[in-house]
């Protein structure tokens, strides 16, 4: 079946700024939904207010049929919400195990282990397992934080520009795991992103935001190309 993940409408402030207007957007149940935008249209702040990491000031975001108003972070999490930050934030003291093992916090003494899907994803964390999170590279970084996110055994993954500052081949197995988790285990996905030829390769619907708002959306396949370059220059 797979859950949905709507965002209503929703506004949202950084003191007097306004980040987001009325910014409506659907993932559904087992795609990958992109929002591609160029830097500061507000793409981390949309999932900073889905993540509960900044409060909304107007609209509604639900998991499924579950509005989550004003839940928390970590209940946000024990519903089914997984969360890459931008910048990957990497303890980078901690080893690739310990750095795992954080993503154990909003879980049960019972369900406290690393899926075998992280390792499958990503062998290179488990060939790393014992080396600080500080000493590896931008790309392992990004995949830790992947894999950590995983370890909530997410239905609904978040991510913020999971290609940022990345060597392409890995970018490739960041969007083939990207691909498995949507095809193999059903997950949902809505990534934000300022590269467009990885969006248009492994989303299935794309939305285009510039200054706070949506201004555009469509299928990956059937995108209005000229339009959404336009949004996307500089
Ligand atoms: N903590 C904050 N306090 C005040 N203004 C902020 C804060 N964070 C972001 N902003 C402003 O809100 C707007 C949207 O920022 P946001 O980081 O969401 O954009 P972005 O599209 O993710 O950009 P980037 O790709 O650079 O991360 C920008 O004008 C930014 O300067």
């Amino acid at each position: 079946m797979g859950t949905s993940l709507n965002i209503e409408a929703i506004d949202l402030h950084y003191g007097a700024a306004q980040a987001l207007r009325g910014v409506s957007v659907c993932a559904h149940p087992a795609k990958i939904t992109a929002v591609l935008g160029r830097n500061g249209v507000g793409k981390s702040s949309l999932l900073r207010a889905i993540a509960g990491v900044h409060p909304v000031s107007r609209g509604e975001i639900r998991v499924g049929e579950t509005p989550f108003g004003k839940t928390p972070p970590y209940a946000r999490a024990r519903h089914g919400l997984g969360y890459v930050p931008q910048g990957r934030d990497i303890f980078p003291l901690l080893s690739v195990k310990e750095n795992l093992q954080t993503g154990f916090a909003p879980l049960k003494a019972s369900e406290r282990t690393i899926p075998d899907t992280v390792f499958e994803l990503f062998p290179v964390l488990k060939d790393m397992l014992m080396r600080r999170g500080g000493d590896l590279s931008g790309g392992q970084q990004q995949q830790l934080a992947i894999g950590r996110a995983l370890v909530t055994r997410p239905k609904v993954l978040i991510l913020d520009e999971p290609t940022e500052g990345i060597q392409p081949s890995i970018i490739k197995d960041i969007g083939r795991a990207l691909q498995f988790l949507r095809d193999e285990l059903g997950m949902t996905i809505l990534i934000v992103e300022q590269y467009l030829d990885f969006c248009r390769e492994i989303a299935d619907h794309i939305y285009i935001m510039d200054r706070g708002e949506i201004m555009h959306e469509g299928p990956a396949s059937d995108l209005d190309l000229p339009e959404v370059k336009r949004h996307l220059m500089v």
